[in-house]
């Protein structure tokens, strides 16, 4: 079975294609503690152009005139290695603040100072690099992912409700839902490994019994389950993409998804062809993947608002042409609405009203005929009653790993749930309640392909990697199984599924998924843009970074000895449950696999919730093993992905 994988790599932030203006930011001036500064390579304060002048950073050695650093990136990847090791080497070779550049993109400044990070992402809160533009097909050009500045704002208002642990808690009967499938599909590869050993069989095989039907691969059925979850909490789509007998991944849906997915990456993925992603006949296939993509998409999505009666859009209607993010495309304005235009002033009270009556008993928040949906973007308050108080800040693992009660934002944020609600209705009841500018359909149909795309890689890595880290060490394996067996009780007869409740007593669990995304965050780099005068001050030299790309690597950060010990390679959940530990003294921009500051996942507690319903109800039932020789390694693309899919062969655990 081929592993699934799209594969684009925007965010590893390689050649970066174009670097096109950005709104204006506040220009950067950031400061390293002078110790930290002091690198192998790191230049005196005194040389060229006194102190205080702004100079180049160090950059690794091996650059060549005009192809710089792409033959020594080319070697090391072709090599076995990746991205991450790359940088974990020039790290060593330049100290904490180095660039390297490749042919038709700026410099690529490396920050990896905790402080200094906090700077870029709280404090001068710069926007991202214009690398990320080229996901503008899969994701749209006003995803809460690309957009900046006031479209975000009122964006990430309207769509934090939703993934609030309020809404949540209410909504963990459909993550167990999909999670059974999962089990279902486990459980015949279960019964299969049973026959093959009453038949005299054995994982001897060189498939390790994938002939058989007892092996699985583990991160291809994450993926699936975390579609499936996706889609029905966050837009009321049930699918079992588990079914054996049911399209799987030849689900239309899934399927222009992954070939759009295909062909973006692969511009990506060649950096030296990535020039033709610009021909006339590569823009052609774009659009027509584009189109058939988001003609699946608008399906959904057209169907959810008219179960929330609204009238919706024409499928594929008025689509305005995909614009680059970086010349306007979170500017906002323009194109595209094709049904619900602004509120007519005497509506907006009546629109209001509903909302609050919707937030209450559920049902829809805006009149029927296309009437407006509004987001906060005027900065009015919100309707009393409508969803509200957006979560800022916080730890994901706060409310819902360690126990405690929401977080009182989250609290605030429409209270419960469910009652067959789903993240885009409380985004729109939230929009409709507060006032001010317009939550368009092509906003809602971006987020919907922006949640779709960023909600099943990233878990299913997580999951995955999991599963990997477990079978590596059946210790740890056995300690979950008890876990959750004296959590969950031990009757087999009836798995009703795990609640919230029982989710947040886990607390082995909780170490074991913070122990898998300190070592394999799924996503590897984060990169912003600093704008034209920015200037890096570190250790009293102050470095040039105007126009350039400022990378982070929530991988470099979370695997540095000097904060997490000598053992920072070693995958020990142990570390977590140690008051007195590295982990629990470390810097917040040490471990920030879900990001940090506002731009942080919006996704992370629901990614949290996820998996851990997932692999509870797993190992309640199975024990997995690797299938194959040897480890599993790791392939890069905007997620950290198993480069065989993880194959695992399933045994029933005796109770
Ligand atoms: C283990 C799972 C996940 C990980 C490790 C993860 C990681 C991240 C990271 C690092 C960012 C920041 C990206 C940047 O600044 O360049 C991010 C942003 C984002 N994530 Fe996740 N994510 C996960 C799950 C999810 C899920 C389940 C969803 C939605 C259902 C989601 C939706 C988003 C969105 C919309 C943003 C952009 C937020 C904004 O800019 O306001 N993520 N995620």
């Amino acid at each position: 079975m081929e592993a699934l994988s799209w594969r684009p790599s925007a965010l590893r932030d390689l050649p970066v294609a174009r670097a096109g203006p950005r709104s204006p930011a506040r220009p950067l001036r950031l400061r390293i503690a002078a110790a930290a500064a002091a690198g192998p390579r790191a230049a005196p304060a005194t040389a060229s152009g006194g102190p205080g002048a702004p100079r180049p950073p160090p950059r690794p050695r091996g650059e060549l005139p005009l192809l710089l650093h792409a033959p020594s990136m080319a070697a090391h990847i072709s090599g076995g290695g990746n991205l991450e090791t790359l940088l974990q080497q020039w790290l060593a070779e330049c100290g904490p603040v180095f660039e390297w550049q490749v042919p038709g993109g700026p410099p690529v400044l490396v920050l990896t100072n905790p402080e200094t990070i906090r700077e870029v992402y709280e404090v001068q809160q710069l926007h991202k690099s214009p690398r990320y533009a080229d996901l503008l097909p899969l994701l749209g050009a006003k995803s809460l992912l690309l957009t900046e500045g006031e479209v975000w704002r009122a964006q990430r208002d309207a769509f934090n409700p939703g993934f609030a642990s309020a809404f949540l808690r209410d909504a963990v009967p459909q993550f167990v839902e999909a999670a059974r499938h999962l089990v279902a599909r486990l459980d015949a590869a279960a019964d299969a490994a049973e026959a093959e050993a009453r038949a005299g069989g054995g994982s001897g095989a060189a498939d390790g019994g994938a002939a058989s039907g007892a092996v699985v691969k583990m991160h291809d059925l994450a993926i699936l389950v975390t579609l499936e979850i996706i889609l029905s909490v966050g837009f009321g789509e049930r699918i079992d993409f588990l079914d054996p007998k049911g399209p799987g991944v030849q689900h239309p849906l899934f399927d222009s998804f992954v070939k759009l997915g295909r062909h973006v990456s692969f511009f990506l993925d060649n950096p030296a062809l990535n020039f033709l992603k610009n021909a006339p006949w590569s823009k052609a296939r774009t659009a027509a993947l584009q189109r058939d993509y988001e003609a699946q998409i608008t399906a959904v999505l057209t169907r959810r608002l008219a179960a929330m009666g609204i009238e919706a859009p024409e499928a594929g209607g008025a689509r305005a042409p995909v614009r680059d993010a970086a010349a306007g495309g979170g500017g906002g304005g323009g194109g595209g609405c094709p049904v619900l235009h602004g509120p007519p002033a005497a509506e907006a009270e009546a629109s209001a009203a509903a909302a609050a009556a919707a937030a209450a008993g559920g049902g829809c928040p805006v009149p029927h005929g296309g009437a407006a949906l509004t987001t906060s973007g005027s900065g009015g308050p919100a309707a009393p009653g409508a969803e509200a108080a957006p979560p800022r800040g916080g730890s994901p693992w706060s409310d819902l790993a360690r126990g405690g009660s929401p977080a009182p934002e989250a609290a605030r944020a429409g209270g419960a749930a469910g009652g067959g609600r789903t993240i885009l209705d409380l985004a729109v009841g939230y929009a409709a309640g507060s006032g001010g500018g317009g939550l368009d359909v092509d906003t809602l149909r971006d987020q919907l392909m922006t949640f779709f795309a960023a909600g099943h890689d990233t878990t299913a890595s997580l999951v995955a990697w999991t599963v990997n880290f477990l079978c590596i060490h059946p210790e740890a394996e056995a300690r979950l199984a008890e876990e959750v067996a004296a959590v969950l009780g031990d009757d087999a007869a009836e798995d009703a599924g795990p609640s919230w409740q029982q989710l947040n007593e886990m607390r082995w669990l909780t170490a074991v998924l913070k122990e898998t995304l300190r070592l394999r965050p799924p996503v590897g780099v984060l990169a912003r843009w600093a704008p034209e005068g920015s200037v890096l001050e570190c250790g009293g030299v102050h470095y040039e970074a105007s126009n350039k790309v400022i990378l982070v690597s929530p991988f470099l950060q979370q695997t540095d000895p000097a904060v997490w010990g000598a053992d920072a390679h070693e995958w020990r959940p142990e570390r977590w449950l140690d008051p007195a530990g590295a982990a629990e003294g470390a810097n917040a921009y040490s471990y920030m696999p879900f990001s940090r500051g506002p731009r942080d996942c919006i996704g992370s507690r629901f990614a949290l919730l996820e998996a851990k319903v997932i692999l509870a109800m797993v190992y309640r039932r199975f024990s997995l093993r690797y299938a194959l020789e040897g480890r599993e390694e790791v392939m890069f693309s905007v997620t950290a992905h198993p480069k065989n899919g993880l194959p695992v062969r399933v045994e029933r655990r005796r109770r």
